[in-house]
């Protein structure tokens, strides 16, 4: 009989096979590769090629043990001396508790550095920047590895375009433009991962959610249940861009399918995504990189997807489509199953494990003590530098979207200011979701006492619905005893969050009307929006509102970030990484409604910049400076490029990465504040099918600290991609017609035209799914099979199966 072991007694299992084990962690430390059982397999031969490692330890396996290995709660090989490992790690703007991270309550690793959410470090555009954090990320995340505390893969980064913004978890992302998440994601798993395709991996990263996943829950529509249907054209235009840039330009180690389905498919038992699309089309190998489930999707094909009839169906389809690791219980409960049913076979599981084991080999976890990274230690964690990053994070992704000239303020010991509002003492809020212990929370109340000012604190109306009024009484004291309001407030995650979508943009709860009275005392006031974006049209329109900054979520040093660009010690530079839209949008569109052109049939006003036809509150790309700038483009080689020769001269294996010009910008400040500058480059045009994007982001680069009077050059590099179009079914096509690369936004600064003449060329055959595309009419949203069997939801079990020998 086979015996069921709790997770409980899997972790104390630890104690017995590891060789550096960990007491009260979720890790079970690293194999004994000197005196252990595995001291002899080729996995512990450092010299071996890392998949011949894989494959040498993964044929030491029972198919009993393989199947059980299946899991993210890996019970390892006891016999084998292959310790437990815990591959659910989290890591979304620092290491942070998940399963397989935990924190010291006391002394050494009771702390890691808490950077913004990736929403405000979008906001920077300045992908060094974000390098730089990433391998701040991954060093912390070693140390905490070497000490029992972590693993060595993590599943992060959420690089799902923020397509509408209700959804609570597009504060995960860098933003809704697919250019911007692809470049940025580059430079993360660059930070993460130790650099291109580096010999000891430092971790592994994981691009989730693949692919068209970003609902939560809105009008009954749930996550493990969604069917979106999204045609070719928009997948490859938009859905799927930064995934590319993961899988194909970024060599990242790991995936995450999602729970929803795609065009009838749940994605984690899709083929043609996991396999055609991932594997084939975007070079993605075979035997090192692998797929995770979505914590318990595998479960969501059986139900509520009704894709299987049976569970072990469920979990069959999902490891024969590609999907090697199940965050979750039901590989390892069903599996067996089917592999005596043979719907699986010991191929395909093997696949699976080379891939998750060439991983950890890729990491040196069979390495021995002196592998790299090994030396890390808690000492490495929260440095000073790291300190600085984290607030420079912040201070380059705070957007100043409106300033009567009061900013940047003054500051003396005489300087009166109140600091009221629900983001006035701001600790928590101002590291979103996903996150760990930061070494110290820096509220902007924190950050103004440090100023020397005299402050006047009161909390906020209860922003998030608060009906109240009775608390109210010190904001107006506070107000009244200073000369200058500052109001911190918004949203946070108690309504922007996992599981949790908006169903309003407007500012919440009381807040405008608390603004709005604090704006009638005449006080110069400012106004720090937190959070993701509100119609913010209510304080535009009130002139006493003298200035409004947007800052996110900003992380650990949040308050001082704020503080410092109000009071000038850091000029604003940041950009809006998303459409800020009027509040009426949300009844425009519903958030089921995957489509990005505007469509009259529907209604739809479109999506994002490229496509909203109307007036946004602030557009993509809006962020004001403390001074001014103009950029110049320097002359385009030629005026007019023929198809024919640009694609003939192109040698890249993927002809949409081929470089097209290098474009310089000379950019100068023609004001007498330092400034940093993100130079923005967009292509327009009509060409291609219409309609046609307004336009797009194909280039962009952040100049740092360019003096008054000075000028810095920013070079935007342009490819064969940036200036194709996507047909009807999903091809890149570079086609002949008029094009305009325009610098900036709201207003462009400068516009450069050039002509492409000749025939069209595809540069990207896309692989056709093998439905032809999306088979429920697009007015149907959704599966009408949910909860046909009335079993849904299906409790989690915390048991693991272990098959017999
Ligand atoms: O059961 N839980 O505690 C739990 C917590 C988070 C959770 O979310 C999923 O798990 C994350 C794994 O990285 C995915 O990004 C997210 O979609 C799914 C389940």
């Amino acid at each position: 009989m086979a015996a069921l072991l709790s997770l409980t007694a899997l972790a104390l299992l630890g104690g017995s096979v590891s060789a550096q084990t960990f007491q009260g962690t979720a890790q079970g430390g690293f194999p004994d590769c000197v005196n252990g059982p595995l001291s002899n397999n080729t996995v512990c031969d450092k010299s071996a090629d890392p998949i011949a490692r894989a494959r040498a330890l993964v044929s030491a396996f029972t198919v009993a043990e393989k199947l059980n290995l299946t899991g993210n709660n890996s019970p390892g090989v006891p016999r084998l001396g292959l310790p437990i490992y815990q591959w659910w790690n989290e890591a979304l703007h620092g290491v942070a508790e998940s399963p397989g991270v935990t924190f010291n309550a006391t002394g050494e690793f009771r702390y890691a550095t808490s950077f913004p959410q990736p929403i405000t470090m979008g906001a920077a555009f300045d992908d060094e920047l974000i390098t730089a954090v990433a391998e701040i990320v991954s060093t912390e995340a070693r140390a905490f590895n070497n000490h029992g505390r972590a693993g060595l893969d993590f599943w992060t980064p959420n690089i799902n375009p923020y397509r509408d913004p209700r959804w609570g978890r597009g504060q995960e992302t860098p933003g809704e433009d697919s250019f911007h998440l692809s470049s940025y994601v580059h430079a993360l798993i660059l930070g993460l991962q130790g650099g291109e395709d580096p010999e000891i991996r430092k971790v592994t990263a994981t691009c989730k959610h693949f692919a068209g996943y970003d609902i939560e829950s809105w009008n009954g529509n749930l996550r493990y249940q969604n069917d979106v249907q999204i045609s070719q054209r928009d997948l490859v235009e938009y859905y799927l861009p930064s995934f590319r840039s993961c899988a194909r330009d970024s060599n990242v180690g790991a995936f995450m399918c999602t729970y929803s389905a795609l065009n009838g498919v749940p994605t984690c038992a899709d083929p043609w995504l996991l396999n055609d699309v991932l594997r084939e089309h975007w070079g993605w190998t075979n035997e090192e990189q692998w797929v995770t489930s979505d914590c318990d999707s595998i479960q969501n094909i059986y139900l509520p997807h009704n894709f299987s009839d049976t569970r072990q169906g469920a979990a069959a389809a999902a490891l024969n489509a590609g999907t090697d690791l199940d965050c979750g219980t039901y590989y390892q409960h069903h599996l067996p199953q089917a592999y005596s049913e043979g719907l699986i076979n010991q191929t395909t599981v093997d696949q699976s494990l080379l891939r998750l084991y060439t991983s950890l080999v890729r990491t040196g976890y069979f390495d021995g003590p002196d592998a790299m990274y090994r030396n890390l230690t808690f000492s490495d964690v929260s440095t000073p530098h790291a300190q600085q990053v984290a607030l420079t994070a912040a201070e380059e992704g705070i957007v100043l979207l409106k300033n009567d000239g009061l900013l940047p303020l003054t500051v003396t010991n005489s300087t009166k200011i109140a600091v009221i509002g629900d983001w006035a003492n701001a600790t928590q809020q101002m590291i979103g979701n996903y996150f760990g212990v930061p070494p110290y929370l820096h509220s902007p109340l924190y950050a103004a006492q440090q100023s020397g000012a005299q402050i006047f604190n009161a909390g906020g109306p209860g922003g998030q619905g608060d009906p109240t009024t009775d608390h109210w009484l010190p904001m107006w004291t506070a107000a009244e005893k200073a000369d200058i309001i500052i109001y911190a407030g918004g949203l946070d995650i108690s309504v922007e969050a996992e599981g949790m979508d908006r169903e309003t943009i407007h500012w919440t709860g009381a807040q405008l009307d608390a603004i709005g009275e604090l704006a009638s005392y005449g006080k110069p006031t400012i106004v720090a929006q937190m959070g993701d974006q509100l119609d913010n049209t209510p304080l535009l329109q009130n002139s006493n509102i003298s200035a409004l900054l947007w800052g996110g979520y900003p992380g650990q040093d949040g308050g001082v970030a704020l503080f410092n660009i109000i009071t000038g010690k850091t000029a604003p530079a940041g950009r809006l990484p998303v459409t800020q839209y009027p509040a009426h949008y949300v009844a425009d569109i519903p958030m089921t409604d995957m489509t990005l052109r505007p469509n009259e049939t529907t209604g739809s006003p479109g999506r994002t910049y490229k496509w909203y036809n109307g007036t946004a509150v602030f557009e993509f790309g809006y962020g004001m400076h403390y001074t001014n700038f103009t950029a110049d483009v320097s002359p385009m080689a030629a005026s007019s490029y023929d198809i024919a020769a640009l694609t003939s001269n192109c040698n890249e294996t993927y002809k949409d990465k081929c470089a097209f010009e290098s474009v310089s910008v000379n950019v100068h400040n023609t004001g007498s504040v330092s400034s940093d500058y993100v130079t923005l480059g967009f292509l327009a045009g009509q060409f291609g099918p219409s309609p046609y994007p307004k336009k797009s982001l194909v280039s962009y680069q952040r100049l740092h600290s360019i003096a008054g009077g000075a000028s810095a050059t920013a070079t935007l590099n342009l490819t064969l991609g940036s200036l194709a179009r996507i047909d009807d079914v999903g091809n890149t096509v570079l086609y002949p017609g008029d094009y305009a690369l325009m610098i900036d936004t709201m207003p462009e600064k400068t516009m450069v035209n050039f002509t492409l003449t000749g025939s069209p060329v595809t540069l990207d055959l896309w692989p056709q799914p093998p439905s032809g595309g999306p088979t429920i009419p697009p007015s149907d949203y959704f599966y009408g099979g949910y909860g046909s069997r009335g079993e849904f939801p299906i409790a989690a079990t915390t048991e693991v199966l272990e098959p017999e020998e």
